[in-house]
């Protein structure tokens, strides 16, 4: 096995026997004192794989400094300073200076936000330190540590197996393998990375029982750690992502068309060189919409930031998009749409009176299950602590969700008994006979099964859950074996209530409200779940079960998925496939869940949502983690996604329609002038000034019709709003020359100014028609966007007039003529307000 990646040998730490690794890492197996493992730390580094390596501010400066666009206008305005035009090279390499600064620290500001909330929901794990197990980030992890490891947590380094029970982990991100392997301690000289038992890898999840792990290498040590996050880091984009790089691939091929076209139709007509690759290095940048990039970055930081403060915390940042753009969202049961406060109410044997022996059995099984805790077996030990008095454990088979059972090996008084606890109908067709309230057995019969069935069923359609408790005489034994359930005496049942949430039928409400549709996807029984559903106002149009399910192709399952509000009974795979199914079917999915059945379909959902306490594998395979498990706070991030959405759009309008308009006349008029319209200093005077003004669209609010209804890329549309917006801002580009050359008969630089007033006049104040899809004097902006709004536009009506003007190629402006360019101003603004009900899509208009 020496091809495997990262394996420098062929022998590894894996292979070494147990006290030999032991001594190379200086330890005996029980953890290190916390002075040991600091001075540790900083010989081996946190222990974390960098997937946003932190660039230095200098790297990422010449990073953005390096973009082709930059460096061609750099170089001319040099070339343009070595000829006497000194005026440009100062202003041009200022003005590259500035809003390269300007987006670097605005960037930045905002990934420290984001990055500082991901902090917040840092995964740790139980680790030995100074001999008491104690939480730990996993970040500070050394080699040498030992660590505890239950269902539902993932390997945090690469490390080997001390000791294990029933250890199943899941290696699939590794190795491609989706079925758990059992993990136990021992070294095998020649195992490789996949089949060695001891091996434990970063980056692989516990799914079932516990072990202790001996921390062998961590950080980017890791065997895998470059390959999961790669993994996790390059997973697909959004599609509003892949809609943007088409969208800025679209724009980029544009300029180089319109640019190319400018420059070689003015050197034929034998207009002056340089100045000509000015201006059209200018018109380039003029054209490229280089804010994108931050405003998409700061609307999204400040999309979670607001999302923060309705307790979702957001790891993935594009994921806000996908929540925006989400249709359907499927929902675990217990947590989110119960209390997850469980009580137990009742423990009946199978004549339907409280059986002692039915909660004595099912308590020992929950005292002494290793595995994920569930609430059901906390329930159960809040009823009675102490029935388990005097048993001891011998052996174990933990809990998973396909056998959805746990068996225990317990004696008490030379008395040896399998106590196995589960979901009903499984713990049933695993028994034979029945014990009734004398303490004999009876045969389960069919008549006797159909019976139990019965009392099963009423105490579900009431929405109580139900366990079977089973057991069986195992004297002689001392393990469980994988086929030791079958002929178990059944002795009852435990039932117990899981109030639905006080605010669960609100919130559902809300959720409806905003176009999204629930699904109701849970590992219990068809009646509870059902149950439930019509306490929460949840409706039930069609029920799938897991049994169903799994009788489906994936095909089949996609033609039904969309009709079914309710899955129960389904197992883990199951989940997926039904996320699976529902993105076929074009849905924007998002999936919501704690558990570790939960989290490969967290990890296929367009939008993966977890809760705080749930385990780590969940949490790590979420997008976003809830820290109050509250679906009323998930509406509020949906409204903040869709507004995140819209400014986002509003910017692509902008530049699509007047920005672009402008520019495109601007290239033709330098055709048809004796005189460049704008020289190119005054284009970058332009650019700069309208960039900066945008700069406040991040923290505007959005049209509430923008609010109510799902919104996702659409290319279309984008094109239709342009082809309408684009040619009305050209067509008074237009008038203004035809205006300013046969009418007011300006000279050059006055021809200029009144231009530059015009076009940056119309420029900036096109958004606020724009905007929203109402009158637009009935939705103010924000005080921040009014403010860069404003600002910009006094800058530029004032510029001409100032003593920046000669420097600036301006000249300022006659009265009559201003007044002239006022109303040309107002009259493009009215139009635009008229016109932008053809071009804003129909459904933005009304809102549904
Ligand atoms: N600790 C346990 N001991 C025995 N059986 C259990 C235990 N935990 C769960 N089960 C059984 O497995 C079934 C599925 O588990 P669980 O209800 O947690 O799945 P789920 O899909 O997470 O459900 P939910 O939608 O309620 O969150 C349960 O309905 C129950 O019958
Ligand atoms: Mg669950």
């Amino acid at each position: 096995m020496a091809s495997e990646p990262g394996t420098s040998q062929i022998g590894d730490f894996w292979n070494q026997p147990q006290q030999q690794l032991l001594d190379r890492l200086a330890t005996d197996g029980n953890g290190l004192t916390s002075q040991e493992a600091a001075a540790r730390l900083a010989i081996y580094g946190p222990n974390r794989v960098d997937s946003t390596r932190r660039r230095s501010l200098a790297a990422d400066f010449l990073r953005r400094l390096a973009n082709p666009l930059v460096l061609v206008l750099l170089a001319a305005s040099i070339v343009a300073g070595l000829t006497g035009d000194l005026v440009s090279l100062v202003i041009i390499s200022g003005m590259v200076l500035l809003s390269t600064v300007l987006d670097m620290v605005q960037e930045r500001r905002a990934n420290a936000t984001a990055e500082a909330l991901r902090r917040s929901i840092a995964i740790t794990a139980s680790t030995c330190r100074d001999g008491v197990m104690s939480s730990l980030p996993v970040e500070q992890l050394v080699p040498g540590d030992v660590v505890a490891l239950a269902a539902g947590d993932l390997v945090p380094a690469d490390g080997v197996v001390l000791e294990a029970n029933a250890a199943q982990v899941n290696q699939a991100a590794l190795t491609g393998e989706s079925f758990p392997v059992e993990k136990y301690p021992g070294a095998i000289a020649d195992a490789g990375l996949a089949d060695a038992p001891n091996l434990l890898l970063s980056g692989s999840s516990v799914v079932g029982g516990t072990a202790r792990m001996l921390v062998v290498e961590t950080g980017a040590a890791t065997r895998f750690g470059d390959i999961a996050v790669s993994l996790s880091a390059g997973s697909q984009a959004t599609a509003f992502e892949q809609g943007l790089r088409r969208f800025g691939l679209l724009i980029a091929r544009l300029t180089v068309f319109l640019v190319l076209f400018v420059l070689l139709a003015r050197l034929a007509l034998g207009k002056d060189a340089l100045e000509s690759f000015l201006f059209a290095m200018a018109l380039a940048v003029g054209l490229t919409p280089e804010l994108l990039p931050m405003i998409v970055t700061i609307t999204l930081a400040r999309g979670a930031q607001r999302m923060a403060a309705s307790k979702v915390v957001v790891k993935r940042l594009s994921a806000i998009h996908d929540l925006g753009q989400m249709d359907v969202l499927c929902t675990d049961k217990t947590g989110t749409l119960t209390e997850a406060r469980i009580a137990l109410v009742g423990h009946p044997g199978i004549d339907g009176a409280d059986s002692e022996r039915a909660i004595e059995l099912a308590s020992i099984n929950a005292m002494f299950e290793t595995g994920l805790k569930s609430p059901l077996d906390k329930a159960l030990l809040e009823h009675g602590e102490r029935i388990a008095d005097g048993w001891t454990k011998l052996d174990e088979r933990p809990f998973d969700f396909e056998r959805r059972r746990v068996s225990v090996l317990a004696e008490k008084d030379g008395q040896r008994l399998e106590i196995v606890k589960g979901a009903p109908e499984t713990v049933l067709a695993l028994c034979s006979t029945a014990q009734v309230a004398s303490g004999s057995e009876v045969p389960l019969d069919d008549a006797l099964r159909a019976n139990v069935m019965a009392l099963h069923d009423s105490k579900a359609a009431q929405g109580l859950r139900l366990l079977g408790v089973a057991f069986k005489d195992a004297s002689g034994r001392s393990k469980i074996d994988t086929d030791d359930d079958a002929g178990l005496v059944f002795a009852g049942f435990c039932v117990f209530v899981d109030p639905p949430k006080q605010t669960a039928r609100e919130a559902l409400a809300r959720l409806a409200e905003a176009g999204v549709r629930v699904k109701l996807v849970s590992g219990d029984a068809v009646a509870v779940a059902r149950h439930l559903c019509n306490e929460v106002g949840l409706p039930v149009r069609d029920v799938l079960t897991g049994e169903e399910i799994a009788a489906l192709s994936d095909g089949a399952l996609a033609a039904r998925v969309s009709q079914v509000d309710l899955f129960a009974r389904v197992a883990p795979n199951q989940k997926m496939r039904i996320v699976n199914a529902l993105k076929r079917r074009h849905h924007t999915v998002g999936f919501i869940g704690d558990g570790i059945n939960d989290a490969p379909a967290i990890h296929a959902a367009d939008v993966g949502l977890s809760v705080d306490g749930a385990t780590d594998v969940a949490r790590e395979a979420a997008d976003m983690i809830m820290l109050a498990p509250d679906l009323g706070a998930l509406a509020e991030g949906i409204a903040e996604g869709r507004r995140t959405y819209a400014n986002i759009m509003k910017y692509l309008r902008m530049g699509t329609s007047s920005n672009f308009g402008n520019m495109l006349t601007m290239a033709l008029a330098s055709l048809v002038l004796p005189f460049l319209p704008l020289t190119a200093v005054q284009v970058l005077v332009n650019n700069l000034l309208y960039d900066l003004s945008q700069t406040g669209i991040p923290f505007d609010e959005a049209d509430p019709r923008l609010l109510r209804r799902p919104h996702g890329w659409d290319m279309r549309a984008l094109v239709r709003f342009s082809t309408i917006m684009g040619p009305l801002s050209s067509l008074f580009d237009i008038f203004t020359f035809v205006l300013l050359l046969t009418v007011f008969h300006v000279d050059v630089a006055a021809f200029r100014s009144a231009w530059f007033i015009e076009s940056m006049a119309t420029q900036i104040m096109v958004v606020l028609v724009i905007r929203t899809a109402g009158p637009f004097w009935r939705e103010r902006p924000s005080p921040l966007l009014a403010a860069t709004l404003g600002a910009c536009l006094l800058v530029a009506v004032v510029l001409p007039f100032s003593p920046l003007a000669t420097m600036l190629g301006f000249a300022s402006l006659p009265i009559h003529l201003s007044a002239a360019i006022a109303g040309l101003v107002i009259a493009y603004l009215a139009l635009a307000e008229f016109l932008k009900r053809f071009a804003l899509p129909r459904k933005e208009r009304i809102g549904g």
